[in-house]
């Protein structure tokens, strides 16, 4: 673990710490939970630039570069890269942290597609940014 930690102005969007029960038979760190934090944290993004209720519609360049292992400090940094007319595209870069470490590295990296829906589950326009997230 050699690489700076990205200094995104906003933080991440999600950190938490990996524990055992999230490991896989081998011990470490099972990819799909991974996934799932990498899901809510671009999830609360772009239901912050939708103005409400999204959904998970595609993932794409999902790359799993390292490891993760128990008691590792998660953090998922998160980036609009795309609006469309009801959907929204966020990179999600997961960066890691060992024990008193002050070095970070980068786990996995992906970009998460989200649908802005409606009460009734539809596609609905993402509206103007009118606030930054
Ligand atoms: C207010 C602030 C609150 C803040 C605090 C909130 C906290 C909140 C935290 C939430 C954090 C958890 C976030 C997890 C969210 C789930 O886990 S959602 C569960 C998993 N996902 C699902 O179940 C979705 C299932 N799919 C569907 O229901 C339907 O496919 C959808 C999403 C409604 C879309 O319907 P559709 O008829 O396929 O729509 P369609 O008109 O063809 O396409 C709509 C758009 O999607 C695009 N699209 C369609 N398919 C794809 C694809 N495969 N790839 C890429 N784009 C695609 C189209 O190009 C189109 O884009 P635009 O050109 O309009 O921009």
């Amino acid at each position: 673990m050699s690489e700076q930690e990205p200094d995104f102005s906003h933080g991440p969007a999600l950190r938490t710490i990996a524990m055992p029960a999230d490991t896989n038979p081998n011990g470490d760190i099972f990819g799909g939970w991974l996934l799932s934090q990498m899901d809510v944290a671009g999830g609360m993004v772009a239901a912050r630039r939708a103005g409400g209720r999204v959904a998970t519609v595609g993932i794409e360049a999902m790359k799993f570069h390292q490891p993760v292992l128990i008691g590792d400090e998660v953090s998922c940094y998160c980036a609009v890269i795309r609006v469309g007319r009801t959907s929204l595209s966020i990179k999600v870069d997961t960066w890691i942290r060992r024990g008193l470490a002050r070095t970070a590295a980068k786990v996995t990296e992906g970009v998460f597609t989200y649908v802005a829906i409606g009460e009734d589950r539809r596609p609905r326009p993402v509206p103007p940014d009118v606030l930054s997230v």
